[in-house]
């Protein structure tokens, strides 16, 4: 897969929400980059950050929400300082995003045609006649039959698989350099899910955009992903080559992630599927130690004391944040039949 130029930066981003209790730290110093062509999964449980962190990179953070980062460009251009009109402009043009539930996102009252093609002539100089023409093509690199005569239908009159993949077809009109795509699927039919998420991954080659893709479906994640981020507590736990995290998990919690879900390829036929015991911890107020020690089956005294710093794991470009050596843990998944 063509990689290189790096389109997306990011050093240090945490996000804090004041909440009842005290401030709930929800991402917890992230780094990590994305380049041309190259597609980022991020994964993890429920209420580990990964939509937060999506939010904050797109300036759509609930208001109370604190962000803040060392660093974080697109192409190069600094967003933690631009003004609401610039990023706003960003958003639909260099950055598209695409949510779970595409009628959020799509206006009822509007026809398919004229929110695509509005979407154009708001960004560029082009003439309706164009920005109909560049609609009526990305629909039918979507995968849309009768592209022209879709044009004119209302969001309801399409089924969620359709209504979805004119979303994406919408998000392509400007030609975005990053997708966001935050759970693009849970809403549809679980036989729709994974065509929309391989055909998200098929056009994100094609034009040689920088994918972010944030799904639990670990099984779409080992066909499409380049990198993995595995997010635990608000922190990155693992982050690696696709192929590394899924042959050679080394954190614990990864282990466990991969041992409760089906992997095409990995998981044997008629294999248990397991789940990790216990839930993610609060993130009110500091969490010292290991965020997953509760849950670690290999837990120990100094998991608990003081921060736990990724370290470098077998690979390259590989990284784990564990009190255990490399070779223990890696021990420890061929134990588990996860390596
Ligand atoms: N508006 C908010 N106010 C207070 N807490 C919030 C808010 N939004 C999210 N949180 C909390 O921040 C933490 C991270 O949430 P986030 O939605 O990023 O998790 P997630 O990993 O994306 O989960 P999911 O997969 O369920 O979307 C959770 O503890 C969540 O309860």
């Amino acid at each position: 897969m063509a990689q290189g130029d790096t389109i997306l930066e990011v050093e240090n981003l945490t996000v804090d929400i004041p909440v009842p209790g005290g401030m709930l730290h929800a991402v917890q110093g992230l780094d990590f980059s994305v380049s041309r062509g190259e597609t980022l999964c991020i994964v993890g449980e429920s209420g580990c950050g990964k939509s937060l962190t999506s939010l904050a990179l797109m300036d759509l953070l609930p208001k109370k929400a604190i962000r803040k980062a060392d660093r974080l460009t697109l192409e190069g251009e600094d967003l933690l300082s631009l003004s609401e009109s610039r990023m706003a402009d960003i958003r639909g043009n260099s950055m598209g995003m695409i949510f779970q539930e595409p009628m959020t996102s799509l206006n009822p009252a509007y026809t398919i045609g004229d929110q695509m093609e509005e979407i154009l002539l708001r960004h560029r100089r082009v003439s309706r006649r164009e920005a109909r023409e560049r609609a009526i093509y990305l629909l039918e690199k979507v995968g849309i039959t009768a592209a022209a005569s879709r044009l004119g239908q209302y969001p309801h009159q399409l089924s969620g698989g359709l209504r979805q993949r004119v979303m994406i077809a919408m998000m392509l009109m400007c030609g975005p350099k990053l997708i966001i795509a935050d759970e693009p699927t849970t809403a549809l039919d679980v036989t729709i899910q994974a065509q929309i998420l391989l055909l998200l991954a098929e056009l994100q080659k094609e034009f040689e955009m920088g994918l972010i893709l944030i799904t639990h479906d670990l099984g779409v994640v080992a066909r499409v992903a380049d990198r993995v981020v595995v997010m635990y507590a608000g922190e990155i736990v693992e982050e690696g080559a696709a192929t590394h995290v899924f042959e050679r998990p080394t954190h614990p919690y990864t282990q466990g992630l991969l041992e409760c879900i089906p992997v095409p390829g990995k998981t044997k036929r008629g294999a248990h599927l397991g789940s990790i015991p216990g839930i993610v911890p609060s993130l009110v107020g500091d969490l010292r130690g290991c965020h997953f020690a509760e849950r670690c089956r290999y837990a120990m005294p100094e998991c608990r004391q003081g921060d736990i710093a990724l370290r470098a794991g077998l690979e390259e470009e590989h990284a784990y944040r564990c009190v255990l050596e490399p070779d223990v843990t890696m021990a420890h998944a061929r134990e588990r039949g996860v390596a």
